[in-house]
């Protein structure tokens, strides 16, 4: 089934002064899905989604988020719209439930605070200062004022970072929570991890362009190195029959041991092509691939045709 668009961007641009933040970034975020955007430092990430909320005027480009503009109706933009970011602007001396109690205001029909802020772990430091919060503190809270008017979309920008391993996989239920309930979900992260399980599909970004949008697990089939297989052979190997096959895309042997790099869909061929040599592939190793190798795979393309092109 055909899900409505949540999020529209199409051909936005964005500069300050000579740097050019966002070159030419469209994508469009279905209705209910978590929508990952990753990408290297500087790529754009912060820009697309501060846009998307309305925090930035964009130098072209067309934005809608439930047919909303976020510049022109950024009033009705803020009672659809969730945004916990990159850094927080909150006052220093403002506590935890004064915030809470603030944001709730705005919204008519906000979420009750004290079961979310107990969902996050800040019920034991209500009364503590903002400016007295840890890192992963002032994180939870800023998630917790992004989720608190019930928003039908919530851009996260890098959520967990600063989290301790047990506090992130509790927000990363929060968010599952969170989409579960019908909220769609805007997620910027460096951690391929977090990105892999919870994202229903990623765009990545680098130097302002989307450079690949996928499901994870298509973004990691389209990696041509996504696989990497690795055996001791029985019997002297053909390698140059192996790198002939189709997706692979490396072959190596080293001290008596031979890898092979290539797309998920190879493992069988250089099986039976080893078989056909006579081959007994011995401490046969086959790893998976993984977003991480997608990713670097996705944005070291992007700089070797940045080379090219230079
Ligand atoms: N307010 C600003 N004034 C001037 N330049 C800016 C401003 N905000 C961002 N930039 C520049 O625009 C580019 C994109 O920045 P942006 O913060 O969108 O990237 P990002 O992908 O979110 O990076 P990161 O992962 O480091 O947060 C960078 O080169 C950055 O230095």
């Amino acid at each position: 089934m055909e899900r409505n668009a949540a999020v529209t961007v199409e051909h936005l641009r964005m500069t300050y002064g000579t740097t050019v933040a966002v070159d030419d970034v469209s994508l469009t975020v279905a209705e209910g899905e978590v929508f990952g955007i990753l990408g290297p430092n500087g790529a754009g990430k912060t820009t697309t989604v501060e846009s998307i909320a309305g925090l930035r005027v964009p130098d072209s480009g067309t934005i809608r988020v439930h047919g909303l503009d976020p510049v022109r109706e950024h009033d009705a933009l803020t009672r659809v719209l969730g945004v916990q970011l990159q850094e927080s602007r909150l006052q220093p001396k403002i506590t935890v439930r004064e915030a809470l109690v603030l944001w709730s205001a705005f919204y008519d029909d906000p979420e009750p605070w004290p079961e979310l802020a107990a969902r996050l772990g800040l019920d034991t430091m209500l009364d503590s200062q903002f400016r007295n919060l840890s890192g992963g503190q002032q994180q939870r809270l800023s998630i917790a004022l992004a989720l608190v008017g019930r928003p039908r979309v919530a851009i996260l920008d890098e959520l967990t970072t600063g989290l301790d391993p047990r506090a992130r996989r509790e927000v990363w239920d929060l968010v599952r929570d969170v989409r579960d309930r019908g909220v769609t979900v805007l997620l910027v992260t460096h951690s391929m991890e977090e990105a892999q399980s919870l994202c229903d599909r990623i765009a990545i970004i680098s130097e302002g362009r989307v450079r690949a949008l996928d499901t994870p697990d298509g973004l990691i089939r389209a990696a041509t190195s996504a696989t990497v297989i690795s055996f001791t052979p029985g019997a002297p190997v053909d390698l140059q029959a192996l790198r002939e096959l189709p997706g692979v895309a490396d072959v190596r042997s080293t001290s008596g041991r031979v890898t092979v790099e290539g797309a998920e869909d190879s493992v069988l061929d250089v099986l039976a092509a080893l078989s056909a040599q006579g081959v007994t592939p011995a401490s046969l190793r086959v790893v998976d691939g993984s977003l991480d190798t997608a990713y670097l795979d996705l944005t070291s393309a992007t700089a070797h045709l940045a080379e090219e092109l230079a």
